[in-house]
């Protein structure tokens, strides 16, 4: 599938939106630009408006929002609209939703202030994968920070009487810019939190892994590291790609076909205390390292590590090579289809990669 958008921009509409009294009793302008991710390759073919999501319907369904319901935040409209948009058709797979608000109530001349919230299908909670981290949000972020900050360096996770937590989920929460926005954190701040990689997290971050096998039960290999990751302690499996068929990339002649898998956690682990884990998965696997590049068993790779840029001596991230193979990025948009890597969509990257036309999804 490629990478198909339609998008609304500057749908002009009036509401009683603010936080601030004026602004509950008089309307004023929003303009609200919006952008739906869904493959149009039978529209394009068929010229049929069934075989689309019409932009006009989408419009209604954003006015009737605007009209019908309050919010004070710009935000909280947004995250709304993005969630209706998505569920109001099972073909769109992600939609981002900008809502600007060009007279909001500041004393400088200002040209507009708008908010962007980005949400996949699997992130409007419709998908149980989410369900279990955004449940726990609150405990970590309405007041816990401080102890959790200091518990989380050297004890394992405790609650509030100090007792450790048994299931793998309960101390996790949804890690997202709304949330350390709220607490005063930026992602500057958090980047630096992990200039020292064996820093155990502060906040329960997200991260990208890259799977891939071309030895043995390589089906079964992956579905045990996935098992394996879902067991860990301080890891909480958020998503995971469908199945990639690859070609070899690199490494010796005549290797077999690689089956490859992308998954998402979140995780207070440190970055080397992930790459501990993603090792030590490998070698529970019976992972041997031959030949670089060679067949494996099996391969776990940090792609990302929330927002940072390391470089130790054991670990780079954003993985150096994954922004180039096509075996990564692939099976990563179809799990995220808006997801970014150094600022740039994966989609985008995965079709300028020299392996795309490699690369073979195995599952829906
Ligand atoms: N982001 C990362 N994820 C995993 N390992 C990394 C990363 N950055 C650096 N490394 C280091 O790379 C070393 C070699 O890893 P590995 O044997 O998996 O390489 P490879 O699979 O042959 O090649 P590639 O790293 O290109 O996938 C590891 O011992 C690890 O310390
Ligand atoms: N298709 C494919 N090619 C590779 C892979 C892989 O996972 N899939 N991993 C490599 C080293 O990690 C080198 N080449």
């Amino acid at each position: 599938m490629g990478y198909d958008v339609i998008r609304l921009n500057g749908l002009q509409l009036s509401a009683l939106i603010g936080v601030l009294d004026q602004e509950k009793t008089a309307a004023q302008p929003l303009v609200i630009d919006a952008e739906l991710r869904l493959d149009l390759t039978s529209a394009g073919q068929s010229d049929d408006l069934d075989d689309t999501v019409s932009y006009a319907a989408v419009a209604d369904l954003i006015e009737d929002i605007v009209t019908d319901r309050r919010f004070a935040l710009i935000e909280a409209l947004a995250e709304t609209l993005t969630t209706a948009i998505i569920r109001s058709d099972a073909r769109i797979e992600a939609a981002a939703v900008t809502v600007h608000k060009p007279q909001a109530p500041l004393t400088q001349a200002f040209d507009d202030v708008s908010v962007t919230i980005h949400r996949t299908r699997s992130e409007t909670s419709e998908s149980p994968a989410l369900e279990s981290p955004r449940q726990t949000v609150s405990g970590i972020y309405e007041g816990e920070l401080v102890e959790d900050q200091t518990s989380s360096v050297d004890s394992p996770l405790t609650d509030d009487e100090g007792v450790t937590l048994t299931t793998p989920t309960a101390h996790l929460g949804h890690y997202d810019r709304t949330s350390l926005a709220e607490l005063g954190h930026d992602d500057a701040s958090v980047t630096d939190h992990y200039r020292d990689p064996d820093l155990p997290a502060a906040f329960p971050v997200r991260s990208v892994l890259a799977l891939g096998s071309n030895l043995g039960d390589s089906w079964a290999t992956l579905a045990s590291a996935v098992r394996a990751l879902e067991e860990a302690e301080d890891v909480v499996v958020v998503k995971v790609s469908p199945t990639a068929r690859t070609k070899p990339v690199g490494g010796p002649a005549h290797q077999r076909d690689f089956l490859n898998r992308v998954v998402e956690i979140e995780t207070r682990l440190s970055p080397h205390g992930l790459l501990d884990l993603a090792q030590r998965i490998e070698a529970d696997h019976n992972r041997v390292r031959e030949q670089r590049h060679g067949p494996r068993t099996l391969d776990v790779d940090i792609v990302t590590f929330a927002s940072a840029t390391i470089d130790s001596s054991r670990l780079q991230v954003p993985h150096p090579s994954a922004a180039g193979r096509a075996f990564v990025l692939l099976p990563w948009s179809w799990m995220d289809p808006v997801a970014l890597l150094s600022g740039r969509p994966v989609r985008e990257l995965a079709q300028e990669a020299e392996d795309y036309d490699d690369v073979v999804r195995l599952e829906t």
